[in-house]
């Protein structure tokens, strides 16, 4: 039986860093590389990207979108970045924020969580917004193949408030709601659960949420959306040691160079390192 992926995650975060870099490769960033914005220029800068960063980073989260966007060949794209990132000894979440109703969602997790799959990956985001149970298939599969889940909980964007800090009637918030599943999934978990929550590195103050979940924290919006790594004491607290801070255009910027890649990423894990090393 494979580790799960909480134990698989602890370890790559302890020797690579705590770092997670995006794989989404913009129209915009393809341009400012000189490449084309068609499939060989996203087959380029993908493989440019996991070539430099392969055997560096704990983690790569390849966003789904921006491979989708050229059809099935955009997909081979992804299939064979998932193959060599891993090869590499990268773990891979891959980034489609699925969330179906559960017949549907076992298709989802059929697709990304059993082995063997083409696009099959350590972890994958899903979107708990038709009720945390939707997810079910996905988190039985998850469990059965060692692979991890990140639930969407309080997303980096400004809109995702009016949804995810909407009040229940027993008082409760939907991200709440959400953060106690993920926290019951993870109970007993060592060293780290493998159900991981979606926790945006812009939000501020988020000391009325428990994050205590035992499970990692993903934690997007630093670089590009504003967040810098000393923001996340504040946001995190006393959870901070379970946080993995994931940056896309901040480190992609840097490209194509190799050199300027790894020395971008480098950056930021001292700059993680350091600013969690303040957290209480
Ligand atoms: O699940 C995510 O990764 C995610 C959740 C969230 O709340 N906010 C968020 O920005 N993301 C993703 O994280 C990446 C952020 O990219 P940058 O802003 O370029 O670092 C994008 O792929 C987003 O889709």
């Amino acid at each position: 039986m494979t580790e799960p992926f909480g134990a698989r995650l602890r370890r790559a975060m302890d020797e690579r860093g705590p770092l997670c870099v995006g794989i989404d490769p913009h129209a915009s960033l393809l341009a400012d590389w000189g490449l084309n914005d068609d499939v060989a220029g996203l087959a380029r800068f993908t493989r440019t990207v996991v070539e430099a960063l392969g055997e560096h980073v704990a983690v790569f989260k390849p966003q789904a979108a921006f491979f989708e966007r050229f059809g099935s060949r955009g997909l081979a794209v992804l299939e064979t970045a998932v193959v060599e990132a891993r090869e590499r000894g990268a773990l891979v979440l891959m980034d489609a924020k699925r969330g179906d109703i559960g017949s549907t969602m076992a298709a989802y997790a059929e697709t990304y969580l059993r082995p063997g799959s083409p696009l099959f990956s350590d972890a994958l985001t899903v979107s708990p917004y038709l009720g945390y149970g939707s997810l079910k298939p996905a988190a039985d599969l998850a469990r059965e193949s060692g692979a991890g889940l990140f639930v969407l909980a309080l997303t980096s964007n400004p809109e995702g408030a009016e949804v995810q800090r909407a009040v229940r009637e027993d008082g409760r918030t939907l991200a709440a709601t959400m953060l106690g599943h993920l926290a019951a999934e993870n109970a007993g978990a060592e060293p780290l659960g493998s159900f991981g929550a979606v926790v945006g590195a812009t939000l501020g103050d988020l000391s009325s949420f428990d994050l205590a979940i035992n499970g990692p924290l993903l934690a997007p919006g630093i670089g590009a959306q504003g967040a810098t790594p000393a923001d996340l004491p504040t946001v995190f607290g006393a959870a901070a040691g379970n946080v993995l801070p994931s940056v896309s255009r901040g480190v992609l910027k840097h490209g194509p160079d190799a050199a300027g890649l790894r020395a971008a990423a480098d950056r930021f894990t001292e700059e993680v390192r350091t600013a969690l090393d303040q957290a209480p």
